[in-house]
């Protein structure tokens, strides 16, 4: 992308994106407590791509949940963009998460009968916006669709539906764009396709990614990795390689 485009689409660098204090999340009963998070805080600047790592049990579906107002913690703070999400109440929540975030999952969750075009704008329609063209270009062509935008879904490969599925995350420019496993049902070349995507969705576009990963290569593609143990954020990688999250991974135990 020309870099005159993307001083007009991305926005101001220094801000932060997302912001965590204290946040505690405790499942089960009171005589029963499951501690998930124990007190988190972190902060995520804008235009930057953060994985979150660590064993089985750790916090991270929590965290991400959690973060993405998907689930409410028990305690602490969590800022998105300028809105504190913990004070909101249900249908306000709900309307931010329409209005100024992105979700990728696994699965692709495309409406079949949509085209390219229709399910990459569905966020927009649903929230009674219009669509930028200008936007709705760079995002298609970030992604690698600007030709098959007339297509259904089951008439493009699984990365192209990824692809797909991350050009609608990214169509109402949100905060931030939370990632479960994207790669988790792509073979590994498509995958990095995809992790390349990611990578310059933050890069180029501007756009904030967090994104859970089990897999160190494909956290290896972002800025930094956060480590999570036992309901804490336990370190960091900055500019990591597959190698050393790997080795961290083998020192925080089974994974
Ligand atoms: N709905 C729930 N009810 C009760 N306990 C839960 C619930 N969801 C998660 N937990 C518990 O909270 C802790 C953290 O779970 P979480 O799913 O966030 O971990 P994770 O790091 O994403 O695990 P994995 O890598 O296995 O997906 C675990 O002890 C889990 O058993």
């Amino acid at each position: 992308m020309h870099t005159d485009t993307r001083d007009r689409l991305a926005p101001a660098p220094t801000a932060l994106a997302l912001r965590l204090e204290g946040v505690t999340k405790t499942y089960g009963t009171s005589s029963r407590p499951v501690p998930a998070l124990r007190g988190v805080d972190l902060a995520i600047p804008t235009g930057s791509f953060t994985a979150v790592m660590g064993p089985s049990g750790s916090g991270k579906s929590t965290l991400l949940h959690c973060a993405a107002g998907l689930d409410r913690p028990t305690a602490g703070r969590i800022v998105l963009g300028a809105t504190e999400i913990t004070t909101l109440a249900r249908t306000a929540l709900t309307r931010f998460r329409r209005d100024h975030l992105g979700f990728v999952f696994q699965s692709y969750n495309l409406l079949p009968h949509l085209t390219v075009a229709q399910n990459i704008t569905l966020p927009l329609l649903l929230a009674g916006r219009p669509v930028d063209a200008a936007w709705f270009d760079a995002v298609t062509r970030a992604v690698g669709l600007a030709d098959l935008t007339a297509r259904r879904p089951q008439e493009l490969s699984g990365g192209q539906q990824q692809r797909a599925a991350i050009a609608r995350a990214l169509i109402n420019r949100p905060d931030a764009v939370f990632c479960d496993e994207p790669t988790g049902a792509l073979d590994s070349r498509t995958g990095r396709q995809v992790l390349e995507l990611l990578r310059r969705t933050a890069g180029e576009l501007g756009q904030t990614v967090v994104m859970v990963t089990h897999d160190p290569v494909a956290a290896s593609y972002a800025d930094r990795v956060l480590f999570l143990a036992d309901g804490q954020l336990v370190g960091s990688l900055d500019a990591p390689d597959a190698q050393g999250i790997a080795d961290r991974m083998t020192h925080l135990g089974e994974w």
